[in-house]
């Protein structure tokens, strides 16, 4: 549905250019909802802008169901560009009017009667969930109240694509949720195509089938988020995911941990497991092997996209050669191990 091909894009910042998008190219399937991840100044914006042309790109192709949106001329551009909804962080709804002014608008812009206006505004708001709300002001709406007048209005033209720019990242985590459900049902209902862009995982891990990291104006890795989550390869990538797990120790316990092992300390490990190292028993294998004990202190373990992945923090006692070779052993499991200090 949406092809990139070889779009870049470069700023000029007084003497500076600066590269934010590299030559990059992206496929979003029909149907599919496609998270783009990435940190602060990744490129996350250019990116999504580019798709429909509010950043041109210097050079490169945009395709959407195979119409190259660069070389179409302004009037041809416009009609195209009808096809591509957005939404934003900061909702940009018209303060002047009401929550039916609002979604009226593409549809008085694109000149239909007043009996359709009615029509298609009262379908939407129902869609929504916000029928009750026709006549308020955006001032006296909650922020998820606002997305949702916002994401009406993205829909008022029957659009094929919905480019959501940080659609959530002003919301709390509830309502969050509550915005993501209604996309993803959005997703499923209208079969409308999806590309958002985001910088947390939570928001991948809760609605998308695809994810692509950007760093540094590149897609550096991208796949189906269950195989993503389980087998990924870039560090940032496992740091992403790692940040969707809360496993935290208790502060006591964090305060007696020593840096070095001296002469008694046993390692404290965060075990990081994906795909078929989380079925395996792999830890009571270690056990029996090398002859030590695992104590488990704690573990969180998740699904995502039909695949487990999960953290443990597990304190490892008996002989210091014993406690290297389950060391090695776990990590030729494919388990990632981090020796977050020492328990004396
Ligand atoms: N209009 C502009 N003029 C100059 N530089 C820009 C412009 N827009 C973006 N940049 C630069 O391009 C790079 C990528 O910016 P972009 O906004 O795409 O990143 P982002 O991943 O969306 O970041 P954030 O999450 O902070 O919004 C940054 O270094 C940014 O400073």
């Amino acid at each position: 549905m949406i092809t990139l091909q070889a779009i870049h894009k470069s700023f000029r910042q007084k003497d500076q250019i600066i590269a934010a998008l590299k030559p990059t190219d992206l496929h979003v399937p029909q149907g599919s909802i496609f998270g783009i991840i990435g940190s602060s100044g990744a490129g996350k914006s250019t990116l999504i802008r580019c798709v429909n042309l509010l950043e041109r790109p210097d050079g490169g192709q945009v395709l959407i169901d195979g119409v190259d949106l660069t070389t179409l001329p302004a009037k041809e551009l416009r009609r195209q560009r009808q096809q591509i909804a957005m939404i934003f962080q900061h909702f940009n709804l018209l303060a002047s009017r009401t929550v039916f002014g609002n979604v009226a608008l593409p549809l008085e812009l694109a000149g239909e009667d007043k009996a359709e206006i009615e029509r298609k505004v009262k379908e939407l708001l129902n869609l929504v969930g916000l029928a009750e709300k026709v006549d308020a002001y955006p001032a006296n709406l909650s922020g998820g109240q606002k997305q949702r007048v916002a994401i009406a209005r993205a829909l008022a033209n029957d659009p094929k694509v919905l480019l959501c720019d940080e659609a959530t990242s002003a919301l709390d985590p509830e309502t969050t949720k509550s915005i993501l459900a209604l996309l993803k049902t959005i997703n499923q209902r209208l079969g409308l195509t999806i590309l958002l862009i985001t910088h947390e995982m939570e928001v991948v891990k809760q609605i998308c089938d695809r994810v692509a990291i950007i760093d540094g104006g590149r897609l550096i890795e991208q796949g189906e988020v269950g195989p993503f989550f389980a087998n990924a390869r870039t560090e940032l990538a496992r740091r992403f995911i790692a940040s969707t797990l809360h496993l935290d120790l208790p502060e006591s316990f964090r305060q007696a941990l020593t840096e070095e092992p001296g002469e008694n300390g046993k390692p404290l490990l965060r075990l990081s497991f994906r795909g078929d190292s989380v079925d395996a028993p792999v830890i009571t294998q270690a056990a029996k092997r090398f002859g030590i004990d695992i104590s488990i202190l704690s573990a969180q373990m998740e699904y995502v996209g039909g695949t487990k992945f999960g953290l443990m923090l597990a304190e490892l006692m008996g002989n210091e050669r014993g406690i290297e070779e389950a060391k090695t052993f776990l990590v030729e499991h494919n388990i990632d191990v981090e020796v977050l200090g020492y328990v004396q």
